[in-house]
C-alpha cells in the first residue's frame, strides 16, 4: 500500500512538483500516471522511493514513512521498491546476467561486492530472465541487445530484487510503438503473476488505457482525475491535458487502428 497525504514537493528553484497530492494505491494494483510534460508525473513516482524529497505532507509505503527517511531506513525502503527508467540504466559492457544479478545487491551485499553470487541468486536471476522471455540472452553483452530487450533486462533486474513495489518512469518512451506495446505487455504480465504494486508514468493515453487498472491524471502538480481506465473519455482527457485529443496523443499503432 502506498499512501500520499497532502504531499507537497517544492524544488530548490521554487517550482512546485507536487501541490497537495492525496492518493492511496492498494497492494497489487497497476496504476498509470498520465499528464502533460511538467505535470508532476516523475516527481510523484520518484517521491515514492525518496529520490525526490517531500517538502510537506506524509508519504507511506507499506507502513513505512518515506518523508524524512534517511540512512538505513531509506536503504531498506529502496531495497523493497524497484525502479525502471526510460534509459534502461544498464551496465552495457557486462553480460545480461550480471546486470540482472545487480538486482540482488541489496540482498547479498558482501558477496556481490566481489562479483561472486551464490547459486540461489543465480536461480532468481535466471527465473527473472525467463519471465520476460530473454533467458537465451543471459550470457550476451547487454550492449548487443535491442532497446526492447534492454528494457526487458531492466525489468528482470527489478524482479531479481524481489520488491513489493515497482516504479517505472516513462519505461517505453524511447521505444518504437510496437516494441513499447510488447514491453508494456511483459511488465503487465509479470506484475499480474507476482502481484507487485506498480506505478508507471506513460506519455501515450492509448497505452495507459490498454494496460492500467487505474489511471491517475495530473496537471500542474495536482491530481485532476483518478479512476478506472474505462472511464477515461474525451471530457476526462480535456481535464488532464486542457485541450481535446489530437493525433500526437496516441501511439502510431493506435493511429493505424483508427485510420
Ligand atoms: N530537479 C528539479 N529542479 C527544479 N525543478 C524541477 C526538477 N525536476 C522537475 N522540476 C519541475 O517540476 C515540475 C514537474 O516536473 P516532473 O518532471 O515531475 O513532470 P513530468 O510530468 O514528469 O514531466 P515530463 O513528462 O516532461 O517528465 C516541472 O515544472 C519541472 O520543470
Amino acid at each position: 500500500m502506498i499512501t500520499f497525504r497532502d504531499v507537497h514537493v517544492t524544488y530548490p528553484t521554487g517550482t512546485k512538483g507536487l501541490d497537495g497530492v492525496s492518493l492511496e494505491i492498494p497492494e497489487g494494483e497497476f496504476v498509470v500516471v498520465v499528464g502533460l510534460s511538467g505535470a508532476g508525473k516523475s516527481t510523484l513516482v520518484r517521491a515514492v522511493n525518496g529520490l525526490v524529497p517531500v517538502t510537506s505532507g506524509e508519504l507511506e509505503v507499506n507502513g513505512q514513512r518515506v518523508d524524512g527517511a534517511r540512512g538505513g531506513t531509506l536503504r531498506r525502503l529502496r531495497a523493497d521498491v524497484g525502479m525502471i527508467f526510460q534509459g534502461f540504466n544498464l551496465v552495457t559492457r557486462v553480460s545480461v546476467l550480471r546486470n540482472v544479478l545487480m538486482g540482488r545487491l541489496s540482498h547479498s551485499p558482501v558477496s556481490s561486492l566481489f562479483g561472486v553470487y551464490g547459486a540461489a541468486d543465480k536461480e532468481i536471476a535466471f527465473d527473472a530472465l525467463d519471465r520476460v522471455g530473454i533467458l537465451d540472452k543471459a550470457y550476451v553483452r547487454a550492449s548487443r541487445l535491442s532497446g526492447g530487450q534492454q528494457q526487458r533486462v531492466a525489468i528482470a533486474r527489478v524482479l531479481a530484487q524481489q520488491p513489493h513495489v515497482v516504479l517505472a518512469d516513462e519505461p517505453v518512451a524511447s521505444l518504437d510503438p510496437p516494441t513499447a506495446n510488447a514491453v508494456m505487455a511483459d511488465l503487465r504480465r509479470v506484475q499480474r503473476q507476482l502481484g507487485i504494486t506498480t506505478v508507471v508514468n506513460l506519455h501515450f493515453l492509448d497505452l495507459a488505457k490498454s494496460f492500467a487498472d487505474r489511471i491517475v491524471g495530473m496537471r500542474a502538480g495536482r491530481i485532476v482525475f483518478d479512476g478506472p481506465a474505462a472511464e477515461v473519455d474525451d471530457r476526462v482527457f480535456e481535464s488532464i491535458y486542457g485541450r481535446s485529443l489530437s493525433v500526437q496523443d496516441v501511439s502510431t499503432a493506435e493511429v493505424d487502428r483508427l485510420t
